[in-house]
């Protein structure tokens, strides 16, 4: 029964207060993720539904609301992934990230900056928000404090896990030798090689702040929601990673992603120290994030 408004009691508050926190936590678990486009899709869909309802269109509201039934199945099945990686993030045990993450970036950062002095690949996606399991499992999984050797040696071009991705969750490295989604070789960043795509795909995909030096170029960049940052030297990177990874580790904001930038990989190395910056007409909140 209704509660006349005025008698609202302890139970409708906690009603309230429950549903805003589900609310909230869905928001969580889908932001930065590609369901979120999926999620605004459902709800234009839903608006037009009710409308129809709300307007007597008999016809139209019968054939959305049982396009609705279906179309719920089809997500389900679209989004396996998706579901299966929130529900590992909600029983993954709290804490795990350590409380040393700031220290685990300097490292990660001076591991970068040595890796690129020696023009040797690397490609390491640290994991914000959106749990990288599934791309975790194409490699093989490991649990090791991330380390200046260990990443050296992970990379050296002769080592047997040097192919592919590394995976970094809180201060410990998860995954090595991981494939990343490419990221279509026909977008604004086509003549990049497969390495960068593969940085850019998964920053795409996930909130995960992705890092790249690149063989050719020594280059260090950061790729961040399917975009790719300018050169950073090593003092740069470290500031770029605390603001991304230590002090925000909230998801980035797919609403205003930046625009493409940079030298292609035939150009050459920009010194880290004169960098290219992001282009003047670049959105503010990106241009503060790459
Ligand atoms: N899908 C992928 N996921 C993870 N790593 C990948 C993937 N595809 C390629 N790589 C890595 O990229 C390397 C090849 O890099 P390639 O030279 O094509 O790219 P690049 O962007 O030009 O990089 P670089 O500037 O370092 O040469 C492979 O040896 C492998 O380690």
């Amino acid at each position: 029964m209704l509660t006349p408004i005025g008698q609202v009691n302890v139970q409708d508050v906690l009603d309230i207060v429950l549903v805003a926190f589900l609310v909230y936590q869905g928001y969580l678990l889908l932001a930065g993720t590609r369901a979120v486009n999926v999620v605004r899709g459902i709800l234009v869909f839903a608006g037009v539904w009710f409308a129809a309802r709300l307007l007597g269109l008999t016809t139209l509201s019968y054939l959305l609301g049982r396009a609705g039934t279906v179309g719920l199945f089809a997500l389900i099945v679209l989004f396996q992934p998706e579901l299966r990686a929130a529900l590992e993030r909600v029983g993954r045990p709290r804490g795990r990230e350590g409380a040393d993450s700031g220290a685990t970036l300097q490292t990660l950062a001076r591991a970068m900056d040595r890796l690129a002095e020696r023009k040797t690949g690397a490609l390491i996606a640290i994991e914000r928000q959106t749990p990288l399991g599934e791309y975790a499992a194409t490699g093989v999984t490991l649990d090791a404090v991330v380390s200046v050797p260990f990443l050296e040696a992970l990379f050296a071009r002769n080592a047997p896990l040097h192919d592919g991705g590394v995976i970094v969750q809180g201060s410990r490295v998860v995954a090595a030798g991981c494939l990343f989604p490419l990221q279509s070789s026909d977008g604004t960043y086509r003549r990049y090689g497969t390495r960068h795509r593969a940085a850019l795909g998964l920053s795409e995909l996930t909130d995960a702040v992705v890092l790249v030096v690149s063989e050719e170029r020594g280059s260090m960049r950061i790729a961040l929601g399917g975009r790719l940052g300018p050169d950073l030297n090593g003092a740069e990177l470290r500031e770029k990673l605390r603001e991304l990874v230590y002090e925000q580790p909230s998801p980035p904001s797919r609403t205003a992603p930046p625009a493409p930038q940079e030298p292609g990989p035939a150009e050459p190395a920009a010194h880290p120290a004169t960098a290219p910056r992001l282009r003047d007409d670049v959105s503010e909140t990106v241009q503060e994030r790459l």
